[in-house]
């Protein structure tokens, strides 16, 4: 069992009067991938600020790789990478030239490290050509490049697919799961758009207005807040009913119906009673997505 990288209790910021985080407690195992998330200004950014130990916290306690970052913080930034909105590269340099000016600065002898980083983010063809001639997503490729070059215990990611597109999202995380699985990062990563972490991080902490509102993996989210599922299932079944074989259904559209179940459990004995009166060519859950669970967990809250 990985030991925790990350301890958080009792943790509060205030600024200015207003109250940022508000007694947030959580801890992060090492070699994971936690995903913050919550919308536009619940206090992702500053809890990350407070875990590098750019900002201090107004109460409660913070332990990341066994250091205070309040005390610690410049030991827990050299080793940790970081990855905010704006990508920190220089502009009018190569990517090469970029990786190969930051790993003197970080102490990276190898140049091998940089070739292995723009190899494993897609941008080796790349190396030679000026940051300002690239795509966002190019941008943002080089940037993790960057943040992983000292080979950093922990990464920091600040909304790093903000500007990609479908397709740039989906081959930058993929690239960073693998990578971070391989050297054994511990990665935080935040975003307010939930579709595009599902299935990315082994746990999900949901931030709403600086209360954490809901903490765990995926199954035991689904443990503790699946009730009711709808799942639409793709049949011949054409009966002029709204119940089979026990279970409420209505029509979505031709060939496609949605039911409504207790349980996961139903889902077997369903498909075994459509099955044996007509073709079934596919079945979907609608309600057990990430954004499904933050909107009920949300709406739950009693701040
Ligand atoms: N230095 C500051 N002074 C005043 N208010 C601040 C400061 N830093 C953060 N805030 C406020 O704290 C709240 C949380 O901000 P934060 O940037 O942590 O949110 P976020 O979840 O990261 O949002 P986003 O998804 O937009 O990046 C916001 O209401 C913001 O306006």
């Amino acid at each position: 069992m990985a030991n925790d990288i990350i301890k958080v209790e009792g943790l509060c910021k205030e600024i200015k009067g207003k109250k940022i985080v508000k007694n947030v407690s959580f801890s992060v195992k090492e070699g994971s991938i936690t995903g913050l998330l919550g919308p536009n200004g619940s206090g992702k950014t500053t809890i990350i600020r407070l875990l590098s130990g750019v900002i201090e916290p107004s109460s409660g306690d913070i332990t990341v790789m066994g250091q205070n970052p309040l005390t610690n913080g410049e030991e827990i930034r050299k080793n940790s990478g970081i990855v905010t909105e704006t990508t920190s590269l220089y502009e009018e340099m190569t990517a090469w030239e970029n990786l190969m000016f930051f790993s003197k600065i970080y102490g990276v002898r190898d140049s091998k490290r940089s070739e292995e980083l723009l190899k494993a983010f897609g941008m080796w063809e790349h190396k030679d050509s000026t940051i300002s001639t690239f795509s966002t997503g190019m941008k943002k490729r080089v940037s993790l490049a960057k943040a992983l070059l000292q080979k950093p215990r922990i990464l920091f990611l600040d909304e790093p697919t903000n500007g990609l597109d479908p397709e740039g999202i989906h081959l930058v995380l993929g690239y960073l799961k693998a990578l971070c699985e391989k050297e054994g990062v511990t990665v935080i990563i935040c975003s307010h758009v939930l579709q595009q972490l599902e299935g990315i991080c082994d746990t999900y902490l949901f931030i709403k207005h600086g209360v954490l509102m809901e903490g765990g993996s995926m199954e035991e989210i689904e443990k503790r807040h699946l009730r009711n599922i709808s799942v639409d299932i793709e049949t011949g079944l054409t009966v002029e009913e709204t119940v089979f074989a026990g279970y409420p259904y209505q029509t979505i559209r031709k060939n496609t119906l949605r039911f409504e179940l207790k349980s996961k459990e139903d889902i077997s004995p369903l498909l075994a009673a459509l099955l044996e009166r007509t073709w079934v060519h596919g079945c979907t859950l609608k309600n057990n997505t990430l954004e499904d669970y933050y909107f009920l967990i949300g709406g739950e809250i009693n701040e």
